[in-house]
């Protein structure tokens, strides 16, 4: 019999339930009782979903609080003394390590979090020290929840995420030189006692990620695998438990010469057929002779129903070769990546709801592939048909094509990617025209989304009170906000973006070609989530989408009005996008509604525009080599095509959240933007070092503090900062910022913390005014 897997399972409940008992948690509002209560109910409520829907192996230890590194660092006692010293309840110490703690005298910041993989999921990065070791922790989560499944009778796969990619994920904490993967042979006999303790509590597989195969990896991580795994396969059987080594998100064949040896020992290998189909059949000559493929053919990354013919064909291809007893049906990837249910969707449109498919529904059709190749395409025959008539539906639906759009696109002509002039002379214009001093400081856009922000766009979505009401209230909040920038003394103001529900999603909205949902929330990071639209079509812009607004905003204002957009790839990356047409034609019909957004900003009086581009990195694909080149090429045309359009004297900003800028940088030079904010408090400031080496002419304003945590930075802090960032970056081409948008801050924190900032540059600019 063929079983089918789900690699993991959404967190958060149907209804953001996590999020809503985390943050009333955090407010003290939930005890602590009542949260593990909440927790316990959602990961039960999972399983039952997965079971129902007929899913063979369903996963456990998948569930996290805040983060599931996180949960490692945390189980494995990589816990910094900064966190550890103040013996907190051990779900405080954990939430203080992912959101930082200012509160009862103690004062941390959190760990860093970065971007898993090419996803828009962040994860807590590992932080270790010269002098680290590790313990595992008493009654550790993997074995707890195992237990708490077994008891409503689920027996579960429990998910761990594997040694190597564990460390290589990590980083020395700052000031220590500790390179990660030298821990490995202190940590293996952690992850051995771990896995003896699951088989004890009967778990008979655990499948155990190594997502970093997927890389270029350098040779030590390279190395590290066989002995890693000779290790852990050693336990495999005898007192552990059979491991299913799960790699996703891209191809492994150019790792197969570390995986032959040591990883053929595994139980069973997972590999993703939706990304890399390709691979099926070198993978399957790789294989050891006894060892099991999962076949990740359900995509865990995006919301289209699957084509469950093509599915079937590829598994059957399988099965020809290594039998049915050796093949598993598995998602791609977890199913964090994808919204919980369709179910919750009742304003979408019977046409496209067809089309879909979140979690819930992958289970089942991983189920039902399962099925139709273990018994036979007749066991399954109205399943099949209604996927087959769903997807013939898609194929010929008038929906997906827009002759206009596709004229404009093919009218595009190579000087409408350039900016009339180079830098020095935009500059020159600028300068007169903005009149800016020394260190400017600004704001990356978004200012606290408050709960009367949302409770009232909440009762205008709903009916409750009208668009003119809706309007005046927006007008007030942006009155606000620029009066309270007028108090911070900043230098370029923001509206505050207080009409936007989320930077995409607001956009998304307002094009042609996309389709919204009510409900389909993805968790993003710690509790918060995104509601991302979906590309169906044809993309085009029908009126102007942020025009009034920022217009507005100038009106009121006495400084420099920055104009806020969301950029082409940014916009693509956090939709899900359409699967049918290459990513690259969307980016261009996105760029083009956006150029023209761009130039109805200009005249409309905006003349800093800023059009972020945070997911730009993202999307670089995880190998290096023609792929990526390629991408680079298009997403870089895309971003110059939606900016180039306004005058010398308009300042384009663009804006980046994310630290890793080193192995991309030439692109984002390439973006020609005169302003760059780039996300950096987190990471050393010795990574500017690319700036001086690469003789970067333009503008930046590398982030002076970070906007994830509550906690405000002391004044003397921002200028220490500053300091460090003068040793690689010229005084007059310094903007001074925070890493990124404040909407998720609350007022008291952001005051106060934008206040120490601003003294922070005038204290600099007079220091070198002087000089
Ligand atoms: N798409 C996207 N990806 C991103 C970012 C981003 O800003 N957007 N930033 C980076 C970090 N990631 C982030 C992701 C989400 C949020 C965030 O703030 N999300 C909000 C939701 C934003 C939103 O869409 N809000 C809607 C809906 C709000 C809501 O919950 N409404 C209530 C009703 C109102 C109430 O009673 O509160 C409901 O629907 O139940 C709105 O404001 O209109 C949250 O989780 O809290 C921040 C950063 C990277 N990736
Ligand atoms: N302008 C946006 C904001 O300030 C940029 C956010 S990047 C994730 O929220
Ligand atoms: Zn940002």
């Amino acid at each position: 019999m063929v079983q089918s897997a789900v690699l993991g399972f959404p967190r958060m409940g149907k209804l953001r339930d996590l999020k809503k008992a985390t943050e009333a948690y955090w407010g003290d509002k939930l005890s602590k009782e009542d949260l593990l209560a909440e927790g316990k109910r959602l990961r039960l409520e999972h399983w039952k979903i997965q079971k129902d829907a007929g899913v063979d192996i369903i996963p456990s230890n998948d569930f996290a609080y805040y983060d599931h590194v996180l949960d490692h660092i945390q189980m494995f006692n990589a816990i910094p003394e900064r966190y550890s010293k103040h013996k907190l309840s051990t779900l405080d110490e954990y939430f203080a390590m992912g959101r930082g703690r200012q509160k009862d005298g103690i004062d941390v910041p959190s760990l860093e979090m970065v971007k898993w993989f090419d996803s828009n999921y962040h994860y807590v990065k590992p932080t270790f020290q010269d002098d680290q070791t590790f313990k595992l922790s008493d009654d550790p989560k993997p074995v707890r929840h195992f237990l708490e499944a077994k008891d409503a009778g689920i027996v579960t796969r429990p998910v761990l995420l594997g040694p190597v990619s564990f460390l290589h994920l990590g980083k020395a904490d700052r000031n220590q030189t500790v390179d990660p993967i030298s821990l490995l042979d202190k940590l293996l006999p952690v992850y051995e006692q771990l896995l003896q303790e699951l088989k004890k509590a009967g778990a008979e597989t655990v499948q155990i990620d190594e997502p970093v195969l997927v890389f270029d990896l350098p040779s030590k991580i390279r190395n590290a695998f066989k002995p890693a795994y000779e290790k852990l396969c050693a336990v495999q059987g005898s007192s552990g438990p059979q491991l299913v080594l799960a790699t996703y998100f891209g191809d492994v064949v150019h790792n197969f010469d570390i995986i032959d040896s040591a990883l053929t020992n595994t139980y069973a290998f997972h590999v993703d057929l939706v990304r890399h189909p390709e691979q099926l059949d070198k993978v399957v000559e790789h294989l050891g002779s006894k060892q099991i493929l999962s076949a990740g053919v359900v995509d865990g990354r995006n919301i289209w129903k699957n084509n469950m013919k093509k599915s079937v064909e590829l598994v059957e291809s399988a099965i020809q070769k290594l039998g049915k007893e050796r093949v598993i049906v598995a998602t791609s990837s977890s199913l964090l990546h994808t919204p919980h249910t369709l179910d919750n969707e009742k304003n979408l449109d019977s046409e496209v709801k067809e089309w879909f498919a979140f979690a819930t529904e992958k289970a089942s059709e991983v189920a039902v592939i399962a099925k139709a190749v273990t018994d036979g395409p007749a066991s399954v025959k109205s399943e099949l048909e209604a996927n087959a008539k769903g997807m013939n539906n898609r194929a010929t639906s008038k929906r997906t094509n827009n002759p206009e759009v596709k004229k404009r696109v093919d009218g595009v002509s190579k000087d409408m990617y350039e900016r009339k002039s180079a830098f020095p002379s935009r500059y020159e214009q600028q300068k007169d025209h903005l009149k800016l001093p020394l260190f400017p400081t600004t704001t990356i856009g978004s200012f606290p989304q408050t709960k009367d922000i949302r409770i009232q766009r909440n009762r205008f979505t709903k009916g409750e009170i009208t668009a003119e009401e809706y309007e005046k209230f927006i007008e007030k909040e942006i009155r606000d906000c620029i009066a309270i920038q007028d108090e911070l003394q900043l230098d370029v103001y923001v509206h505050g973006e207080p009409e936007r529900n989320d930077m995409v999603q607001y956009f998304g909205e307002r094009m042609d070609g996309y389709v919204f949902t009510t409900h389909a929330w993805v968790q993003s990071y710690g509790s918060r989530c995104v509601r991302p639209p979906i590309v169906v079509g044809d993309i085009s812009r029908p009126a102007p989408m942020t025009v009034k607004e920022s217009q507005y905003a100038a009106s009121v204002s006495k400084k420099p009005m920055k104009g806020m957009l969301t950029g082409p790839i940014t916009c693509l990356r956090w939709s899900f996008p359409r699967d049918d047409v290459h990513q690259s034609v969307q980016a261009m019909q996105l760029a083009l509604a956006l150029r023209d957004e761009v130039v109805d900003l200009e005249a409309a009086g905006i003349y800093v525009i800023q059009v972020d581009e945070p997911a730009l990195r993202e999307g670089l694909p995880l190998r290096s080599g023609k792929e990526r080149e390629n991408y680079l090429s298009w997403a870089v045309d895309s971003f110059k095509l939606s900016t180039a359009g306004v005058k010398d004297s308009t300042q384009i900003h663009s804006h980046f959240c994310y630290s890793e800028f080193q192995d991309f940088f030439h692109a984002i030079a390439a973006l020609d933007a005169d302003v760059l904010s780039i996300e950096n408090s987190k990471s050393d400031a010795k990574l500017l070092k690319v700036f001086i080496d690469e003789a970067y002419p333009r503008h930046i304003g590398p982030g002076v503090y970070d906007i994830h945590s509550p906690r405000v930075p002391p004044e003397e802090e921002i200028k220490t900062r500053i300091e460090e960032m003068l040793q690689y970056l010229k005084p007059d081409q310094l903007w001074i910022n925070p890493d990124c948008g404040l909407k998720t801050r609350q007022w008291k924190e952001t005051k106060a913390a934008l206040s120490n900032m601003v003294a922070a540059a005038q204290f600099f600019r007079s220091k070198y005014s002087k000089a």
